[in-house]
Parts: structure tokens; sequence; C-alpha cells
């Protein structure tokens, strides 16, 4: 069976699992820019990854813009954003990116990134700062919010080889 890992990172975050996930099951690896939605046909099995910004996967359109060419393959899709795992956020994220049909058939996994504030683009620095002005206003915050303020002054990486396992554990499954 062969298998592909695609991936779109800004940072750095999702790249990262992309190689460690490419290098545990053997398979090809290719960044999406400039990457032919054709070429992916010669697989059985297509893992994306994507950061999530405004819990929107990065890039993901070339998968759901392309779901009927590939609905008779396996797609596992990965997503990675800076919020520690929850059910809920996993749930939000495939209603947003999924419509149902997609949902039943794309295997989903929430692989925590990080946020490295430096390593950002112009217009996501701006969108940062909005949001980094919004939560100083508020008078109380969660704990998560906390987190992020102060990630914005020392970057955090929650990338960890082993949240890969139950990714490989259910592609290993499928060969
Ligand atoms: C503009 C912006 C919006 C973001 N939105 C979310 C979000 O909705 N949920 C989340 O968990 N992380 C969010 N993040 C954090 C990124 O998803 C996180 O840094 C991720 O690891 C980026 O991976 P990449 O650098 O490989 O693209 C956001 C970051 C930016 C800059």
């Amino acid at each position: 069976m062969r298998t592909v890992v695609i991936y779109k990172s800004k940072s750095g975050f999702v790249k990262k699992y992309a190689k460690w996930i490419a290098e545990e099951l053997s398979a090809d690896i290719f960044e999406t820019t400039n990457l032919s939605i054709d070429k992916l046909l010669d697989y059985d099995t297509i893992i994306y990854g994507g950061g999530l910004y405004a819990v929107g996967i990065n890039g993901i359109n070339m998968i759901t813009k392309n779901f009927s060419k590939l609905k008779n393959k396996n797609i596992v899709v990965f997503a990675s954003g800076a919020s520690p795992f929850r059910e809920e956020v996993l749930s939000e994220v495939k209603n947003k990116n999924f419509n149902l049909e997609q949902q039943k058939h794309i295997k989903f996994f929430y692989l925590r990134g990080g946020f490295d504030y430096s390593k950002l683009n112009k217009v996501d620095k701006v969108l940062m700062k909005l949001l980094k002005f919004k939560l100083k206003r508020k008078s109380e915050l969660t704990p998560d919010e906390k987190g992020m303020l102060a990630a914005y002054d020392k970057p955090v990486d929650f990338t960890r080889k082993k949240n890969i396992e139950k990714l490989i554990e259910y592609v290993n499954s499928i060969k």
C-alpha cells in the first residue's frame, strides 16, 4: 500500500509532525505548495496535515475541494493548534472543515503544535496582536488564555513524537 504525507506549515510545528509520521510509515512526503492533485492519485492512503487558524485547517481545501476524486482513498487528516486537546474542540474543527460525508470518510487527529510569534508572517502578527489586545482587556482569563498570553513573549512547543502514536496505529491497521 502506498502512503503519502502532505502538509502545509507556517511556523514549522506541522512540518515536524509530518516528518515524524512519514519516517515512521516509510511514506513519501511533500509540502502542498505547487503539488498537483493528480500526484496524489498514485497513493492508496493520503495523510494531510495543517495548522489551525481560527479553527480552520490551513490548506484543507486541497482535500475537501477534490474530495470526489479522492474518496476511494484512505484519507487521514491531522491538525495542529496551540490549544490543548479537547473533545469539544475536535467536534468544532470537524464541523467547520468537513461536510457530513467527509466527516464519515476522513479519519481526523488533533496533534498539539505550539506557538512562535517571531515566526509569523505580517498578517498573522497583526491578527495575533489584536487577540493579545482583546485578552489583555478581559477581567478574568481562563488558564488557556493565560498560557496564550505568556506564549507571545516565550515561544511554546508542545510537539512530541509520542503524539503521533494513535495516527500511526490507525494507518497500520488499514494497510
Ligand atoms: C492567526 C492565528 C490563528 C490561530 N488560531 C488557532 C486556533 O483557532 N486554534 C488553535 O489551537 N491554535 C490557533 N493558532 C495557533 C496555531 O495553530 C499553532 O501555532 C500551530 O502549531 C501552527 O502550526 P504551523 O506553524 O505548522 O502552521 C493560531 C495562530 C495564528 C497565528
